[in-house]
Parts: structure tokens; C-alpha cells; sequence
């Protein structure tokens, strides 16, 4: 008997209060990712990547079973951990965020059907089964991720393994009608943008991402011009890392629930680091950790540089963005105790700086 699949592809109570939450999708902090959990029986992921695909109309290009992309996406959302930062929340955060970023005018029919599904899939699958414990722990301790995957993008890869497994199963045939060819090109670019989510890469990315707005070539309608494989999934790389950097971009009331999350699991991080009476991972100490000052530091070293080489990139379409940027960081830098804010981006006091390139090796 054909199952009738429901309007968002979760079974709802109130589907219409869906519908009210999903329908500012495509603008940048449009929709509020909590609420939908809450709405939709803690399944952001499912119904917001399946909507998103009903919008770009993915069904009838890649011929794909509805149902069976819903099954792979119900998986996928399974096998989230209930941590509190990096859950399926975050991953429909950041699925969303991308397909904000790819409908910058600036980048307008740059990529084609099979890229824009590839960012999507990517972004659903880039933190699945993260155990609130990063890199560094694992490296650090030798954990069996750490064993299995040598201490190289040690849960990058794991990601990868585990969303591309769930594939496997028939009930997830998602890609069945795919070509040999289409299905190769999908897989390179998903491992490669979830790779590339790896913070140890952060500097590599962003100084990649600088060479192009350099040397970047844009149309006579002002779209820019990526002729090859190298530029197009670079472009794709810092999408996804844009959009997974991006909370402290977003309204104020969401960025400061995604600040409290990533303390939480930060802090219990160090709190296992304690119990083992191993060392304490930089910013994991509850009892030591200023996190207004946290959140300027990593707007100032890590977000803010590369959000505005976006912006560059896509230039004048991500204004509104670095003004978001811009507001949030006033709002926690005047919490911070004692320094009045600063104006511009100067640097921070000579307390050390973030150098998102050696400690980041840290997380993610
Ligand atoms: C240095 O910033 C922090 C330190 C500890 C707690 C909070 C912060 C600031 O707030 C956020 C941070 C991250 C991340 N930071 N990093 C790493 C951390 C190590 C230092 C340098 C590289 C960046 C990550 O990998 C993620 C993406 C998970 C994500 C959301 C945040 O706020 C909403
Ligand atoms: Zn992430």
C-alpha cells in the first residue's frame, strides 16, 4: 500500500506550525532551528534537508525515492548523539546556513544540480556520531577513532564513514538512479567538504579563499567564474565552513543558544579530561573560562577573517551578514568585565591570541 509521506516528512502534530517555522528558509537566520526540533519531535535535520530538496527540486532531477531519501535522512538523524552542540541541530543549522550562502546572487547558476545536492548531503552528515569529545582528546588519549583513523581529521573521517555507511542499507537506496559517474563525483565532493570542516585546515582554507577573491574572475553579470575542479570545491570547502562558524552571525537570541551549547559540551570535555587527571583542553575548564571573552576572540581570530574573505568573494551580497557579525560582537565584548569595547578589530589584549591554526587541531 503506498504510504502517503507527510508535507515536511515528519509525522507532525501541527503541521501548520511547521509550515509558519520553515517559511523564512531562505533567508539567513530565517528560521529558528530550536523551535523546529521541538515541532517536529527532534527531527530538525529530517524535515528541514528534505523541504530544502523539495525546494531545489532535487526528487525529479536525481530521480531519487522520496521515501527512501527520507529513511536515509531519519538514519542519518538517529545517529546523532543527543551532545549539546554537536547534535542534529547544529547539522540543520548548518545545512540551512549553505543554502542561504549558495543562493548568494553573486553566485547565481555557478554550480550545478549534483554540487548544490553534494553541499546539502555534506552538510547533513558533516558532525554525525560526534561524541562531544574533540580532536585533540582523541588524539591525545588514543582513543579507538584515534587508532582507526592515524590522528588525521580524526572525527572528520568518522563522520564521513559513518554517513556514507547508512547509505549502504537497501530501506537508504537514495542514490540508486544515480550514473557510476554521478555517484563518484557526489561521494569526492562530500568527503571533501566535510574534510575540509576539520578546524587543523581552517588556515589552509582561508588563505585559499583569499587567493581567489584576488585572482577572482566574475562575469559581466557579476556572477563569478569558477573554471575548475580546484576553485569550484574550494568555493564549496568554505561554504560549508562558513556556514559551520556562522552562530555567532545569526540573531542574537540563537547565537547565545548555540554559545551556551558548545560551553556545555566544552566543559564536560574538560570535566572528563579532569576525572582522568589528564590535561584540561584550552577553553574546557569550567572553573577558568571567560566566555564573553571567548566569543570576541573567536569572532576576532577565527569567524570575523573569514566570513569577510566570504563577503569579499561574494561581494555586496554578504553585507548583512558582517553587520550581524558586527552587532553580536559589540553585545558580548560590552559584557566582557572591566575593558570597555573596543571599536574596529583591534587586537586583543596580549593575553595570547587564538591562532585557530595550532590549537584548532583541538576540535572538530
Ligand atoms: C575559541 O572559541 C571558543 C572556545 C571554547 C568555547 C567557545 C568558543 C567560542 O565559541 C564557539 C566556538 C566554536 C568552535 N570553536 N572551535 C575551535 C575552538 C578552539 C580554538 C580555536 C579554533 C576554534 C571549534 O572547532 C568550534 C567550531 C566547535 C563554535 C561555536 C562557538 O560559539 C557559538
Ligand atoms: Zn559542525
Amino acid at each position: 500500500k503506498w504510504h502517503k509521506i507527510p508535507a515536511y516528512g515528519v509525522v507532525v502534530s501541527n503541521e501548520d506550525a511547521l509550515a509558519r517555522e520553515l517559511a523564512n528558509i531562505d533567508e539567513w537566520g530565517g528560521i529558528d532551528l530550536f523551535k523546529i526540533a521541538e515541532i517536529s519531535n527532534n527531527r530538525p535535520l529530517t524535515c528541514v534537508v528534505y523541504h530544502l530538496c523539495q525546494k531545489r527540486d532535487m526528487f525529479n532531477k536525481f530521480k531519487i525515492a522520496q521515501d527512501k531519501f527520507l529513511a536515509y535522512l531519519m538514519t542519518l538523524e538517529d545517529h546523532y548523539r543527543n551532545v549539546p552542540y554537536h547534535n542534529s541541530v547544529h547539522a540543520s543549522d548548518v545545512a540551512q546556513s549553505v543554502h542561504v550562502l549558495l543562493s548568494s546572487a553573486a553566485l547565481d547558476s555557478v554550480f550545478t544540480d549534483l554540487e548544490v545536492l553534494a553541499a546539502l548531503l555534506a552538510s547533513a552528515m558533516h558532525d554525525v556520531d560526534h561524541p562531544g569529545l574533540n580532536n585533540q582528546y582523541h588524539c591525545n588519549n588514543s582513543t579507538e577513532l584515534a587508532l582507526m583513523y592515524n590522528d588525521e581529521s580524526v572525527l572528520e573521517n568518522h563522520h564521513l564513514a559513518v554517513g556514507f555507511k547508512l547509505m549502504q542499507q537497501d530501506y537508504c537506496g537514495v542514490f540508486d538512479n544515480f550514473t557510476q559517474k554521478q555517484w563518484q563525483s557526489l561521494r569526492k565532493m562530500v568527503i571533501d567538504m566535510v574534510l575540509a570542516t576539520d578546524m587543523s585546515k581552517h588556515m589552509q582554507l582561508l588563505s585559499n579563499l583569499k587567493t581567489m577573491v584576488e585572482t577572482k574572475k566574475v562575469a559581466r553579470s557579476g556572477v563569478l567564474m569558477l573554471d575548475n575542479y580546484t576553485d569550484r570545491i574550494q568555493v564549496l570547502q568554505n561554504m560549508v565552513h562558513c556556514a559551520d562558524l556562522s552562530n555567532p552571525a545569526k540573531p542574537i537570541e540563537m547565537y547565545k543558544q548555540w554559545n551556551e551549547r558548545v560551553m556545555a559540551e566544552y566543559w564536560m570535555q574538560g570535566d572528563v579530561e579532569r576525572e582522568a587527571g589528564i590535561e584540561i583542553s584550552p577553553m574546557c575548564d569550567r572553573h577558568n573560562t571567560s566566555v564573553e571573552k571567548s566569543q570576541v576572540m573567536f569572532i576576532d581570530f577565527v569567524v570575523h577573517p573569514l566570513l569577510e574573505t566570504w563577503a569579499d568573494l561574494v561581494n555586496p551580497y554578504a553585507q548583512e551578514i558582517m553587520e550581524s557579525l558586527a552587532n553580536n560582537r559589540e553585545y558580548y565584548a560590552n559584557l566582557m568585565p572591566s575593558s570597555p569595547s573596543q571599536t574596529g578589530h583591534s587586537k586583543s589584549s596580549d593575553e595570547g591570541t587564538i591562532d585557530a591554526d595550532s590549537s584548532a587541531s583541538e576540535d572538530e
